[in-house]
């Protein structure tokens, strides 16, 4: 994470929204059951001086989102997007998209469009009076001032992107490629892959759909919605006052316990980020990997499956989430006193994503996942699961690589996953004059 994207630099935009904003903050403050007498201070600085003060919650990637201020705005303007190694807010939507340009020109129109409008959401502000001979600006759901409410927008592109509409398949990013079938994946043709995807999440839906509305109000012809996918990171802690711990999936397990740190600026550097030391082209640095997939899961059999045998798939404990091995959720699994999988088996979850051998440390992802409910499928079976996302320098190495060692896993006789695609995260927009997918277009000029 840079320094400028870390929350508890303050990103808060104050303004007369204060009171509101506060209300806010309250309200999610509130869902921990704490006190606040607090005002006019961003998040970080708020909760230094909680009575929690010796389990400061530290709003890492996969914990509870606690910070739902309407006036919490994550910087636009950088090196990378946001939304990538920023903490998760409170819901997030996937949607893909099909390109209708049929030029370069035109395409660069769509994305300086695009561009220009992220920065204006995720900062907010007011839109003009409106004539009403004319259609209103914008679609009113906020009403006439927008505020920021955490929203990050993160914009990347598919392998199809590359084809010969656009002149742009000598510089494809190595590794960008069509998602493929694994062995376990039950794929939906229309909830798969796109020409360009966007990642939207804020700290409310009302948030997320207002953008993608505008958004699409604002590119007629350029693009046309392939499919979308929302999801919900949960309110309350995992467990009672334990602030710092993962947030739960639709299996109840906490999930991110040994996602790497976010705010480790190195280690993003390592495993998310491309620079000059990969075998990328030039275009592409600053940029990530996005592997998304739909994942459901079949909750009605998993409720019915005993809890020792839940914790063997996963190798952790539900209630607290430490690993099997014995300690607390953020301790790490001691597999080499283990080699024959007594105590965890070698097929467990995160026994087989995450061997923890000097060999497969280059295997490791960033994942920034969403719980998903759309409903009932027509067998009566509740249609719910994991939005899964997650952030890589190499997607061969990264979420290929995992995957296939999960292939063939106990918990596939719970999950399908029905959908998703591969998706390169552009290089940031580095000032006003600057917009998404500058440095490819000027790469294949
Ligand atoms: C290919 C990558 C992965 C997919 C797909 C995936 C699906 C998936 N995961 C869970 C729940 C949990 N996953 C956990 C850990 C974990 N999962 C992956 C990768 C994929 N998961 C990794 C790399 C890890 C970390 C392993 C480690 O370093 O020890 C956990 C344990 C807690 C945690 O560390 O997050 C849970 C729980 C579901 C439900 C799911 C598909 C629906
Ligand atoms: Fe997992």
């Amino acid at each position: 994470m840079t320094d400028d994207q870390h929350p508890t630099r303050c990103p808060f935009i104050l303004t007369d929204d204060t009171a509101l904003d506060r209300r806010r903050f309250l309200r999610g403050a509130g869902m921990t059951g704490l006190g606040l007498g607090l005002s006019g201070l961003c998040p970080g600085q708020a909760l230094a001086r909680l009575p929690h003060e010796q389990a400061p919650h530290r709003q890492e990637m996969t914990s509870a989102p606690l910070e739902q201020s309407e006036q919490l705005a994550y910087p636009f303007y950088g090196r990378h997007q946001q939304g990538v190694v920023t903490p998760r807010q409170a819901t997030g939507m996937v949607v893909s998209f099909d390109i209708l340009a049929m030029d370069r020109d035109a395409l660069e129109t769509l994305l300086r469009t695009l561009t220009a409008r992220i920065a204006f959401l995720t900062r907010g502000g007011s839109y003009p009076e409106h004539d009403p001979r004319f259609p209103p600006p914008d679609s009113g759901t906020l009403g006439p001032h927008i505020a920021p409410d955490g929203l990050t927008m993160t914009v990347a592109v598919g392998t199809s992107l590359f084809d010969e509409r656009f002149g742009l398949a000598s510089q494809r990013p190595t590794h960008l490629q069509r998602m493929q079938k694994f062995p376990n994946d039950a794929l939906d043709a229309p909830r798969c892959h796109g020409d360009l995807a966007i990642q939207i999440c804020a700290n409310t839906i009302d948030t997320v759909y207002h953008a993608l509305r505008d958004i699409i109000k604002n590119t007629p012809g350029g693009l046309l919605v392939r499919w979308k996918q929302t999801g919900t990171v949960p309110l309350l802690p995992p467990s009672p006052g334990d602030l710092n711990g993962s947030a739960r999936n639709f299996l109840g397990f906490r999930d991110g316990s040994a996602n790497p740190a976010a705010e480790d600026q190195p280690l993003m550097n390592a495993l998310v980020w491309i620079d000059g030391q990969r075998d990328e082209p030039p275009w592409t640095h600053g940029g990530s990997y996005m592997a998304v997939r739909i994942i459901r899961n079949l909750v009605e059999r998993w409720d019915r499956t005993p809890l020792g045998e839940q914790e063997a798939i996963f190798g952790r404990r539900k209630m607290s989430g430490a690993p099997l091995s014995g300690g607390q959720e953020q301790d790490v699994p001691d597999y080499a006193a283990d080699p024959e999988g007594h105590v965890t088996p070698l097929d467990a979850h995160i026994r087989l994503a995450n061997p923890r051998t000097p060999a497969t440390e280059k295997h490791r992802i960033l994942r920034r996942p969403f719980n998903y409910a759309n409903g009932v499928e027509t067998n009566g079976q509740l249609d719910m699961g994991l939005l899964f996302i997650c952030f890589q320098a190499d997607l061969a190495a990264g979420f290929i690589a995992v995957q296939q060692r999960l292939d063939g896993e106990p918990l596939e006789e719970y999950i399908k996953p029905v959908g998703g695609g591969y998706f390169f995260v552009l290089p940031g927009v580095t000032d006003d004059s600057d917009f998404l997918g500058r440095s490819l277009l000027a790469a294949t000029a």
